[in-house]
């Protein structure tokens, strides 16, 4: 392919973890960022707007901008001057994604410009690298629910198949929690039998996620290695908890780094569901938009 003079980049949210999967696993969600690099003279320009715009840097820190420059280091290339327009549709530092959107993007676009010279697998390894975990840049470039596995030298994805009935709620509270404090009050080693217990949750998940069986997913909806330690920065979390599930959830877990709360249910529960976490957050006193959405299958998209 060839060099163009712009491109746009759309890159969907994700919800990491769903419980017992820490940093192994996630879902592609309908809400977006879109992102427009245009080649110019005279300099970098970044316009931002949207959902809290004014929260997203517009020099040559941001994020996106630097998953764009990181691109062209690794071709050993001059990175190609832009102008570049943001539109928010996904919160920042929530728990949904935000910086795999922007390093999922830059890096995107970047490759988009200069006529594909880098496989999507590449790229992947790329975001990888940058985010330092996959559970979000992965369904973020691809779609859909993806575990990822490393040997060391490369990535094993493997698309989690997740059943229709399956409906997933997300509670976004009216604060930020950035996922590098989220990370900060995790242990540096776990016991045995926690490890134990999150592998055997993992493996119980994945059924649950393919079969749609609501027992298997009420008990494999449990963790031990990050939720406990988190569950203290998000005010409200057992509260919000025992009502997702009161209403009919099969269970709630912290999306990515939270503080937004992930319930999974059915079709039947989910405006209930809805309810009972916005009321639950609301009787805290604290602020939330609570809706349903459902799985994004196609990642980043570029044109
Ligand atoms: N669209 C964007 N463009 C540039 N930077 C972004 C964008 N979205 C998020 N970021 C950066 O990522 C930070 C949030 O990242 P993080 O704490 O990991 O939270 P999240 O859970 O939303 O990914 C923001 O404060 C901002 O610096
Ligand atoms: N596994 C990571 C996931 C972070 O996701 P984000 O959406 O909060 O960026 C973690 O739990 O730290």
């Amino acid at each position: 392919m060839s060099v163009v003079s712009n491109v746009t980049v759309t890159v969907p949210a994700t919800t990491a973890n769903l419980g017992p999967g820490f940093d192994c696993i996630g879902a592609a969600l309908k809400l977006y960022n879109e992102f427009k690099f245009t080649r110019q003279e005279g300099g970098l320009t970044i316009h931002v707007t949207g959902t809290e715009a004014e929260g997203v840097q517009t020099d040559e820190s941001n994020l996106l901008y630097q998953a764009f420059i990181k691109f062209y280091q690794h071709i050993e290339q001059t990175p190609a001057t832009v102008k570049i327009e943001i539109k928010l549709g996904v919160p920042l530092a929530r728990g949904l994604g935000s910086s795999a959107t922007a390093i999922v993007g830059g890096l995107v676009a970047a490759n988009q410009l200069e006529g594909t010279p880098m496989s999507q697998s590449q790229v992947m390894e790329l975001a990888i690298a940058m985010e330092g975990h996959p559970d979000n840049v992965v369904p973020a470039l691809l779609g859909g629910c993806r575990l990822a596995a490393t040997s060391g030298a490369a990535w094993e994805i493997c698309d989690v198949p997740w059943h229709q009935d399956i409906v997933p709620v997300i509670a976004i509270p009216n604060f930020e929690l950035s996922t590098s404090e989220a990370r900060g009050v995790l242990p540096t080693e776990v016991s045995r039998a926690d490890a134990i217990f999150n592998t055997a949750h993992l493996g119980l998940l994945l059924r649950g996620l393919e079969t749609g069986n609501g027992q298997w997913l009420k008990t494999a909806l449990q963790d031990k290695l990050h939720q406990p330690y988190r569950k203290a920065l998000i005010p409200g979390y057992d509260a919000v908890n025992i009502a997702a599930v009161s209403a009919g959830a099969y269970g709630m877990v912290i999306s990515g780094a939270g503080p937004t709360l992930l319930a999974l249910t059915d079709k039947l529960h989910s405006e209930a569901v809805e309810a009972a976490m916005l009321a639950a957050w609301q009787e805290e006193g604290i602020t939330a938009e609570v809706r349903s959405l459902s799985l994004d299958t196609q990642g980043a998209k570029s044109f």
